[in-house]
């Protein structure tokens, strides 16, 4: 219809006739149509004439500039070809990536005689992805295998059994990709090989080549291992032969060569399975123990000035003064333990009246305790912060990277009185110390509440102190052949009021005075060393800092200390005195935090310096 009326329009009378038989009759005129083409329709009316259709295609429809795209539809066109073809690609990335990821993380294929390492022509591939080839099923024990933030390449070597390999678990990631998920650390594994020529002192470490031997199955294995898997020493043999299956070791980065592979040695041949040590006393007493664990090995903190003897005294407080009748003796005590609080964080305590015997059996009762058989320590085994009676080794053993040298033993003595049954008489020397030691932290606390203005009993109420948790940690820190690779406790600060210290009279605490380490020596008898803690720093609202320490070792013989750690009651959510808020005009420098919620924070995490105070800084 639209095609006849078309035609219609160009054959069309001049006269403007509207109906169509007049133009076909015009077409059939052979005057006004000399060709005779006509329309098909056309010729039914004039047969004789129209001789022939008009088969010419029908020109083209007039321009309309309704039929074209307008400009604004066309970029949204272009826009939702772009976005798509985007989200095209980026669907086949993802696809690819988890593909190849999880293809990544399959164990490999079990050893079998061809994908052993044979050829070097791998060193043009992707050696992360390459096929992991098999060795020697020789045990390379835990003791080869350290957490190394230095990169440290010397200490590290220092501390191997054996020249030829060393194995590290970073937390660098140096731009490879961090494949861990359930945490930040990154499950990369670092190879060191020396070769032979480092022992004749004409060569360091070779290059460390990166997650190249041990695949990303192993790695992870071993990353949970020695980060998560308490019982990491006692059952994991498994671990133990399968990470050696799929390692193989190059001598050199650059110079890669079939010929050069080494053989894996047992890094603890000559001493003990580290595998099926709880305790580092346990490995200390072990026979022919001439080398730590790299496990053990710590990386000082290189830009730091090693530690010095102390040039001025420790101060020194008469805790019968600061209880003394005479009022004169009593403010100027206190303006002592100000200055000791203010200056050091640190002072020895005499004339406290905790009989000089109590103090010796707290000590001998304690060693005692280390000297029962493991299965009567493991009893106490160390299950969880909140765990009342916990004895474990290091700090932390989930968290701390490397170990400590040091064994220990918790016990929350009050409110609750806990206590371990064994040994004979720990129970009842524990419950009368604990008694004993509150009454040196009520009176020194009450010195501290004056010389900060306050009340004398204002911190005794405010952070109810009849309530106050106390624990009991002794701190046992064997002979360590290497003592300057290893840390017994590293740099940290306490969580409560008041530490009071007592020890065997062997030297290893250092305290940081003045920005530097110092060596504390104990030298008066029947005396408590007290050093301010977090809860202080936070009550006085940063006008006392709570001190760093940390615990050295030796190689001669056992220390064994014994701090108290004195806090407020458990459920006080300690902030900055508000007095001393309010009419000092200051802002609070610290958010308040419930004691209890402060110790289980600090104890779950790793033990460094003072960065759980930082958390709750304002
Ligand atoms: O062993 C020492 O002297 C220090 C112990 C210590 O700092 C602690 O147990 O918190
Ligand atoms: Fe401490």
């Amino acid at each position: 219809m639209a095609a006849y009326n078309f035609h219609r329009k160009i054959f069309e009378d001049p006269n403007n006739s509207t109906d169509p038989t007049d133009s076909c009759f015009f077409q059939c005129d052979q005057e006004k149509n000399p060709t005779g083409n006509c329309l098909s329709i056309c010729s039914l009316l004039c047969p004789t004439y129209c001789n022939d259709t008009d088969s010419s295609p029908p020109p083209p429809p007039p321009l309309s500039h309704h039929s074209s795209l307008s400009l604004p539809l066309k970029i949204s066109l272009v826009i939702l070809i772009l976005t798509f073809s985007f989200f095209l690609l980026y669907t086949l990335y993802k696809f690819y990536t988890v593909w190849y990821r999880s293809r990544r993380r399959r164990p490999p294929p079990p050893p079998s005689p061809e994908n052993q390492e044979t050829h070097d022509e791998f060193l043009d591939q992707d050696v992360l992805d390459h096929p992991i080839w098999s060795h020697t099923n020789c045990p390379l024990c835990r003791a080869g295998i350290v957490k190394n933030e230095s990169s440290n390449l010397d200490d590290l070597r220092q501390t191997e059994e054996i020249t030829h390999v060393a194995v590290s678990i970073t937390d660098e990631s140096n731009g490879e990709e961090r494949r861990t998920e359930d945490d930040n650390r990154s499950s990369e594994l670092i190879i060191g090989v020396a070769d032979e020529e480092a022992d004749k002192g004409n060569n360091e470490f070779l290059n460390m080549r990166r997650s190249v031997s041990l695949n990303d199955y192993a790695a992870c294995r071993v990353r949970s291992d020695v980060y998560n898997n308490k019982n990491y020493y006692s059952d994991r043999h498994d671990y133990h032969t399968w990470f050696v299956c799929w390692c193989i070791f190059y001598p050199s980065y650059h110079n890669l060569h079939a010929s050069q592979v080494l053989h894996v040695v047992p890094t603890l041949a000559t001493c003990v399975d580290p595998l099926k040590m709880n305790s580092v006393k346990a490995l200390a007493e072990s026979p022919d123990l001439n080398h730590i664990p790299s496990i053990y090995a710590y990386s000082v903190n290189s830009t730091e000035p090693p530690a010095s003897d102390l040039q001025d005294a420790i101060p020194t407080i008469d805790f019968s003064l600061l209880t003394s009748a005479d009022p004169d003796l009593r403010s100027k005590t206190i303006q002592e333990l100000d200055m000791a609080c203010k200056d050091w964080g640190f002072f020895q305590v005499i004339n406290h009246g905790v009989p000089e015997a109590l103090m010796n059996m707290v000590i001998e009762k304690s060693a005692e305790f280390f000297d029962l058989t493991d299965d009567e320590k493991n009893e106490f085994e160390d299950k969880g912060v909140l765990d009342p009676i916990r004895y474990g080794t290091s700090f932390n053993t989930k968290k701390d990277g490397i170990l400590y040298w040091r064994d220990f033993l918790k016990v929350i003595i009050h409110p609750e009185f806990h206590s371990p049954n064994k040994p004979l008489g720990f129970r009842e020397v524990l419950l009368e110390y604990s008694k004993k030691t509150r009454e040196v932290v009520k009176g020194l606390v009450s010195g501290i509440s004056t010389s900060l203005g306050l009340d004398q009993a204002y911190v005794e109420k405010a952070l109810k102190l009849e309530s106050s948790l106390q624990i009991l940690v002794v701190n046992l820190y064997p002979p360590c052949p290497q003592p300057e690779l290893a840390m017994g406790l590293p740099p940290h600060s306490d969580h409560g009021l008041l530490t009071l210290l007592i020890n065997n009279g062997v030297s290893g605490l250092q305290i940081k005075h003045k920005g530097k380490w110092v060596n504390v020596n104990n030298d008066l008898p029947n005396s408590f060393l007290v050093n301010t803690a977090d809860q202080l720093q936070i009550f006085s609202n940063g006008k006392y800092k709570s001190v760093e320490h940390r615990a050295i070792v030796n190689n001669a013989v056992t220390r064994l200390s014994v701090a108290m750690a004195n806090g407020p009651s458990p459920d006080t959510a300690v902030e900055p005195a508000y007095k001393l808020v309010t009419e000092e005009r200051c802002k609070p420098e610290y958010h308040p935090m419930k004691y209890e919620e402060y110790v289980a924070m600090q104890q779950s995490n790793k033990l460094d310096g003072k960065t759980c105070l930082d958390k709750v800084r304002v």
